[in-house]
């Protein structure tokens, strides 16, 4: 059943979808400058991010004092590997507004002592508080990579991909065999810390997740359901991802 606090804004396409969502990002860290952003890669943020470099670039909306905190990365490519998500945020967002590099916190995937990165990552977490967190969505229902039966209090950690998730992320590389097997992920503990979550969902192929989401039981098979319990969760869908909701 929907939590009581989740927030539904359904919009007729992604171009509708992003101009708002956009808009609200922009808000924010004109309202608070020293903002701490919780981000999401994948497809589902690009427009995002787009529209976001394009308002910095037009309107000058400042990034100096803003700190980000990216949900995940890829175990065993380096950060500079075309498909690693540190390539990803920088290429989407980072090297194209005033954000001071020193203050964007992605895991790293390739140290010598992934325990170590683990340890690290969770300070981070600890001493930073997040204060809008986005998400996309895995058609498993993962959020950042906690795939289905994570922990619902996990924190920073290996996982190991699901055969979905490295079949649904061969789209970015040459072949299946080159899609990782391994990750490091923020927790879902770490994911429910935040003060505000913003879901974003957009396609038919993302319908089914978003119903079992938002309107079945709380399990950890699916484990962004888990949101149905927090108190400030805003989800911005176009029509085809809220198709199958019978609330709308
Ligand atoms: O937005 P997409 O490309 O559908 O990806 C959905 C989810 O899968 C991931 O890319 C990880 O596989 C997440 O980062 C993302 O939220």
């Amino acid at each position: 059943m929907k939590g009581n606090n989740m927030k539904i804004y359904i919009f007729d396409n992604s171009e509708a979808l992003f101009e708002r969502l956009s808009s609200f990002y922009i808000k924010e860290i004109k309202s608070n400058p020293s903002l701490k952003l919780g981000l999401a890669t994948g497809g589902t943020p690009v427009p995002l991010y787009a529209k976001l470099v394009a308002d910095h670039k037009l309107n000058g909306t400042s990034y100096q004092n803003v700190k980000t905190f990216n949900l995940d990365e890829y175990i065993g490519i380096n950060e500079n590997h075309e498909q690693s998500y540190r390539t990803f945020m920088n290429s989407n967002l980072f090297n194209h507004i005033d954000i001071k590099m020193s203050n964007t916190n992605i895991p790293r995937g390739n140290t010598k002592d992934n325990y170590e990165e683990i340890r690290i990552y969770n300070k981070i977490l600890e001493e930073n508080v997040i204060d809008i967190q986005l998400l996309g969505i895995g058609t498993n229902g993962h959020i950042g990579f906690n795939e289905p039966d994570s922990q619902f209090d996990s924190k920073t950690r290996i996982v190991s991909l699901s055969k979905e998730t490295r079949y649904s992320n061969e789209r970015f590389f040459k072949s299946i065999d080159e899609v990782p097997t391994h990750a490091i992920t923020m927790g879902i503990g770490s994911i429910m810390n935040a003060k505000k979550i913003i879901l974003v969902a957009t396609g038919n192929n993302k319908a089914s997740i978003i119903k079992k989401m938002i309107e079945e039981n709380i399990t950890k098979n699916v484990p962004a359901s888990i949101l149905q319990t927090h108190d400030d969760v805003v989800i911005y869908l176009d029509k085809e991802a809220a198709s199958l909701l019978s609330v709308k």
